[in-house]
């Protein structure tokens, strides 16, 4: 990583730049110094740099930092904005707190020590090459034991034929595993399609999944395909397929064992090329329930199956999940990067996470916008609220939540938004795609509440 680093040094100083390319060339790759911003377009066209260390003063007698300042928002606005360390007078702390406002990600003041400001740079270059680790493998993080079992299941079963099963709590990651699946097989150049099967209904279910003929029904105006014939080649994700009624588990297990579908209105049928991977958060007594789920259609669908555990069993990943979510946010937001308290990282460790890394990712996004300080504090992630406790029924669930929320019995409209999707959850036994229906929210919106809830 440090070998190929290209590391810019901006300062109008030149002893200066030069002493620091002198101690960051032992170390990294390029280190190129620049004088003047004005010629800064021409560097950038030769490619931009992973590190900037930027004076904010350029001008001789100028010390309101305006000149770097600029240049800092100009860097941060390009496609891929490197880090950028500003270089400030001793004693101007103000200015350095403008510079982190608007996006840089460290300072130094000068006269500068050589151990801090190589610290300085590792660590920005160690963040840029995490994000982008990331987003190399798919976006599937975590070092825990049980996600490195995950992985080597994925590895294993991704250039096989083998339909897949995904089992998890909402939030774990089921999606992200899918697609990992069909991006280290063979058909990662096809299409992947998700289709959440808990949000089809019943009548238009086999015109969604297989497609139809123009006059087949009175709305079908022109020959349609269906998700199989969209996802030929590819793969094909199945997903809330614990919510599917019996009599559509029907249809598609017979689509599977003959490994054809007929469109609606056609006479004939077509052979289907997909790889299945699905998807379901049932606990696995429900799933062998037959009255819930048709044990053909479960051994058709579950050759290999994958379980991937809520993120209260593997802590291990919630302090790369927060560093990796807090930079992906502070980043998009253009906001300072910020160090978590290490009281803050303490306790969003011990949270039970339910809603699982959804949840985290939210609450990480709500921390990047709201922080006021320094540091992330455990406050900026809106997860002060215990979990749900079970729900008493109706008049009660009004008292109880104001008794909850004090103020004299005053009710509060976010308490009562928290109760009321707990309870929709509860009646849906964890089914977004129900709870969403029940609540007349979209299923997004209805994760945008969860996240903001906590739950
Ligand atoms: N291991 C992980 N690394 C990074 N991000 C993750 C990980 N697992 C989940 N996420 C993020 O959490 C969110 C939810 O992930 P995903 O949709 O794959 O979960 P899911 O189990 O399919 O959820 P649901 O059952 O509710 O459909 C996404 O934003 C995803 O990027």
């Amino acid at each position: 990583m440090a070998d190929t680093a290209h590391i810019l040094i901006l300062d109008d100083d030149t002893d200066v730049a030069y002493a620091a390319q002198m101690l960051l060339r032992r170390r990294h790759g390029r280190v190129a110094t620049l004088d003047d911003p004005a010629r800064l377009s021409n560097l950038l066209e030769a490619g931009a740099p992973d590190v900037v260390l930027l004076d904010l003063n350029f001008t001789p007698g100028r010390i309101d930092g305006a000149e770097g300042l600029a240049v800092l928002d100009r860097l941060r606005a390009l496609a891929r904005p490197p880090a950028v360390i500003a270089l400030t007078a001793y004693a101007d702390v103000p200015l350095a707190v403008e510079a982190l406002k608007r996006g840089a990600s460290d300072f130094i003041t000068k006269p500068w020590d050589n151990a801090r400001l190589i610290a300085a740079v590792d660590s920005a270059l160690a963040r840029r090459s995490a994000a982008a680790g990331a987003a190399a493998t798919s976006g599937l993080m975590g070092d825990s034991s049980a996600m490195r079992d995950v992985k080597s299941m994925i590895a294993s079963v991704a250039p096989t034929e083998a339909n897949v099963m995904v089992l998890g709590e909402n939030g774990v990651g089921k999606e992200l595993v899918a697609r990992a699946i069909h991006a280290a097989s063979g058909r990662a150049g096809a299409t992947f399609l998700a289709v959440d099967m808990g949000a089809l209904p019943e009548s238009t279910f086999e015109s969604e999944l297989f497609g139809h003929r123009k006059g087949a029904f009175t709305d079908a105006r022109s020959d349609r395909a269906g998700r199989f014939q969209a996802a030929r080649g590819g793969s094909l994700f199945l997903d809330e397929i614990g919510n599917m009624p019996l009599a559509s588990q029907a249809k598609l297990l017979t689509a599977l064992e003959r490994r054809e579908v007929t469109p609606i209105g056609a006479d004939r049928p077509e052979a289907i090329d997909v790889r299945i991977v699905s998807a379901t958060n049932l606990d696995e007594a429900r799933l062998f329930d037959p009255g819930v789920f048709r044990p053909d259609l479960l051994f058709r669908l579950n050759t290999i199956v994958i379980r991937v555990p809520p993120l209260r069993e593997r802590r291990d990943d919630v302090p790369g999940l927060l560093h990796h979510y807090l930079s992906l946010y502070e980043a998009q937001y253009r906001r300072p990067v910020r160090e978590l308290a290490p009281s803050a990282l303490e306790r969003l460790c011990a949270w039970s996470w339910p809603g699982n890394v959804r949840a985290l990712r939210h609450a990480c996004e709500r921390a990047v916008i709201l922080a006021a300080q320094d540091e992330y504090r455990y406050e900026d992630f809106g997860l002060a609220m215990p979990a749900p406790a079970p729900l008493p029924e109706a008049p009660a669930r009004l008292a109880a939540v104001a008794a909850h929320d004090g103020a004299d019995g005053e009710f509060r409209l976010g308490a009562l938004e928290r109760e009321t999707i707990a309870a929709a959850l509860d009646k849906a036994r964890g089914n977004i795609s129900l709870a969403a229906r029940m609540l007349g929210l979209s299923r997004a919106a209805l994760y945008r509440k969860l996240g903001k809830h906590g739950i």
